[in-house]
């Protein structure tokens, strides 16, 4: 385990990636600007990540020329307190692309990057301290997991030809953090443009680098049907949404950062119009 980003303790750089247009939540407009509880799904997301206290520079990949997205992000950003800064990169056409986006943008000071996906809105914000403090103590790659709680079977041609062991198996979610140069590594190898690729840990497994695992939380699903948003309505209409929150900046990861924006008020009751 490599001791750079133990030595070097510093608030991670956190990619949010939200660019993709939402075709299986069929709601004919980009996922991260569809309504839950009465906000967009990247205001949520980007309250989990502030709320959290890790990170430093946000990097919030957005598809391009959005101006409903284009003002959340903004907006945002003014609101953001130092040592915290908030800015927009456009994302390309698949996942990987715009994390590529997003790491261009990101200072090269920084150490830890996480990357999260916007579609999973209501991330308890512990789970980023999780992720984040593995990574300062110098793991090289750390995603939240959960155990799977189904039978998974593997199926060919209409036929079961393989039934796993379950106690194998994990469910993966974001955010997944790096250290930086490696994650950078990653994207600039072979396998990056491989479509078969769906996360950046498993561009980390191509390059041969641990890929290590924290728990993950049931409320960081991902809202990817129409099931899934009624759940995320359900949940933050019930309260229990970012319940495992400390207070922000209360992690035992932050320096002071190289990244900020004149210091104002922080708010979480953002309202931008759909
Ligand atoms: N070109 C893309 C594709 C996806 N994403 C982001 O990656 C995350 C996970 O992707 P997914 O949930 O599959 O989102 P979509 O690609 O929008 O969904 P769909 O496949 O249903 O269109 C989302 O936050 C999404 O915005 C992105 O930034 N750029
Ligand atoms: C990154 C990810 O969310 C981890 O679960 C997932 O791989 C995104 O890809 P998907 O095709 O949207 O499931």
């Amino acid at each position: 385990m490599s001791e750079k980003n133990a030595q070097h303790p510093a608030r991670a750089g956190v990619i949010v990636v939200a660019a993709g247009s939402g075709q299986r939540l069929g709601h004919g407009i980009p996922k991260a600007r569809v309504l839950c509880a009465g906000r967009t799904l990247l205001e949520h997301a980007l309250e989990s990540v502030i709320a959290s206290g890790v990170a430093g520079a946000v990097v919030v990949v957005l598809p391009a020329g959005d101006p409903v997205l284009s003002a959340v992000v903004a907006e945002a950003a003014l609101r953001s307190v130092y040592p915290t800064s908030i800015t927009a990169v456009a994302g390309g056409a698949t996942r990987a692309a715009s994390v590529r986006a997003g790491l261009a943008a990101l200072p090269p000071t920084v150490g830890v990057v996480l990357v999260h996906d916007a579609a999973r809105a209501i991330t308890p914000p512990a789970v980023f301290q999780r992720v984040a403090a593995l990574v300062s103590a110098g793991a090289s790659a750390v995603i939240p997991v959960l155990p799977v709680v189904d039978t998974i079977k593997v199926v060919e041609d209409g036929i079961v030809t393989a039934t796993p062991d379950r106690a194998l198996l994990r469910a993966v979610q974001t955010p997944q953090g790096f250290d930086a140069d490696a994650l950078r590594a990653a994207h600039a190898g072979d396998a990056a443009g491989d479509a078969t690729i769906t996360d950046d840990a498993m561009l980390m497994e191509a390059s041969g680098v641990p890929v290590r695992v924290v728990e993950g939380d049931a409320l960081a699903f991902k809202v990817t049907t129409p099931f899934d948003l009624v759940v995320a309505e359900a949940v933050l209409a019930a309260g229990v949404a970012n319940d495992a929150a400390g207070p922000a900046g209360s992690v035992d990861l932050p320096a002071p950062a190289r990244t900020g924006t004149t210091p104002t008020p922080t708010s979480r009751s953002s309202r931008v119009p759909q």
